[in-house]
């Protein structure tokens, strides 16, 4: 864990260099994940299935689980487990029917009629992590909003569980939210058969969904042949603190994305010496209890850091540089802050709205945008599975008293044809 005892120029420095934390990674990744879409382009189930062998050491007993198996297993889930999954997907629901846009329609005293119509994409892919730990969460997160947008179709893609078989908890996840078919294949070669196509998966319109960086690259690869939500790669954690914090809390806090992935990133950002030294003081104490020890441990060497900034403008600032996926403001007054942060996927605040929090049971999207890409991505929500398509009607008088400014416009583009389509018409 690095400890920068500076803001000013060196703090900022140290910002930018965090930014391009993981340059290299991408280079090394990019080559790999390039060679798996080729061949899963060409070979389809084949590489698929190899590819799975290769990266997760198993290939699926069946690639794709029906309704009944999804059921039966689902049923065998733990009940307190199911209870806490429902009441979480409800919150979800909840907070995602308020991002439903309407289609609309204007009339107007000439009779001219022009519109909106919004509507669900037909088939979407969701990727479900499932390398390190299982993510059923994850599940309700990406389905529910494709759900309420009236997506027709949503086909989920996970990688095996032990043994080849699938993880019950996820299946039941896929239940509650209501996906229709889910295949047992995960990293780069399945995103890559979700936009191809393959013998035993269905081509998709778009893929969503956050992933380890292979899974992340495959999907900046792919854009273009399908659309994508969004870079949602390995998870991030920004704490901004003034010396009202909690050190205990601000040490839980950053060890809950660590735990995510070697490539996670954790930083805290305080005005407090003493908030700087107590938290990093905690983080080695709390460490020694936590399962995943030993990735919490790189992550934090690699890409965690503790900056003491100068104030609280400066915090903010190199906030808005980082454009982390998530923001906790654990300060005497966090409101105040709210209006100041431009660039976060998601902002916690106080002391009492921990990052896991959002993680499972709030209501708002954990599937959020990494790598400083909050600067122009935004979360994961029902917007991200519709399409818009407008509609006009003209009148033929209403198309006549336009008709002179059309013609203009056409003629000074030099575009007869268009021009005559207006013509033919007076
Ligand atoms: N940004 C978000 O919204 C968000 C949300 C949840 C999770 N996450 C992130 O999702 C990630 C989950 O990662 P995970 O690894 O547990 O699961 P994952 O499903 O994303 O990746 C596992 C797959 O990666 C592939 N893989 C592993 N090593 C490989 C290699 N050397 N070469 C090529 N492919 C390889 C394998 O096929 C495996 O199935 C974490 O980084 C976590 O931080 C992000
Ligand atoms: N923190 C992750 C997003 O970066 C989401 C998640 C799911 N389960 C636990 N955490
Ligand atoms: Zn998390």
């Amino acid at each position: 864990m690095r400890i920068v005892k500076e803001g000013g120029r060196i703090g900022l420095d140290f910002i930018k260099q965090l930014k391009l934390r993981n340059e290299e990674t991408n280079k090394q990744v990019d080559a790999v994940v390039s060679e798996i879409i080729d061949t899963v382009r060409t070979d389809g189930d084949k590489a698929l299935l190899a590819y799975t062998q290769k990266f997760d050491g198993r290939i699926p007993e069946k690639i794709e689980i029906d309704k009944t198996e999804i059921k039966d297993l689902a049923s065998r889930c733990d009940p307190e487990f199911l209870k806490a999954l429902q009441n979480a997907a409800e919150n979800i629901r909840d907070f995602h029917m308020r991002q439903k846009q309407q289609s609309w329609l204007n009339t107007r005293p000439d009779g001219v009629i022009m519109g909106q119509r919004i509507r669900g994409l037909s088939r979407v892919g969701i990727y479900v992590p499932g390398g390190t730990a299982a993510y059923p969460s994850s599940v309700l997160m990406n389905a529910i909003p494709a759900k309420i947008a009236g997506v027709g179709e949503i086909i989920m893609v996970t990688p095996p569980g032990k043994g080849g078989k699938p993880n019950p908890d996820i299946l039941a996840a896929a239940l509650i939210a209501g996906v229709d078919r889910v295949f047992l294949v995960g990293g780069a070669q399945a995103v890559a058969a979700l936009a191809f196509g393959t013998e035993s998966i269905p081509k998709v319109d778009k893929i969503v969904g956050p992933g380890n960086i292979y899974v992340a690259t495959a999907k900046k690869h792919l854009y273009g042949t399908v659309d994508i939500d969004m870079i949602a790669g390995p998870s991030e954690i920004l704490i901004i603190a003034d010396e009202t914090a909690n050190p205990k809390f601000l040490a839980a806090d950053l060890m809950s994305q660590a735990e995510h992935d070697v490539l996670a990133s954790a930083i805290l950002l305080t005005t407090s010496e003493k908030i700087a030294e107590q938290t990093v003081a905690q983080l080695y104490e709390q460490m020694e209890r936590l399962s995943r020890k030993e990735i919490i441990r790189q992550s934090l060497d690699r890409f965690g850091a503790v900056i003491q900034c100068r104030n609280m403008d400066e915090a903010v600032a190199f906030a808005n540089e980082l454009a982390p996926e998530h923001l906790e403001i654990c300060a005497a007054n966090p409101m105040e802050y709210i209006g100041k942060i431009n660039n976060a996927g998601s902002v916690f605040l106080g002391n009492y709205s921990p990052e896991p929090l959002g993680d499972y049971y709030a209501g708002p999207n954990h599937v959020l945008p990494t790598s400083g890409t909050a600067r122009f991505f935004s979360p994961l929500s029902v917007d991200s599975f519709i399409k818009k398509s407008s509609f006009i009607y003209y009148t033929e008088e209403a198309l006549q008293s336009a008709q002179e400014d059309i013609l203009r416009l056409a003629r000074a583009e030099g575009l007869t044809a268009h021009a005559n389509s207006i013509e033919v018409r007076r």
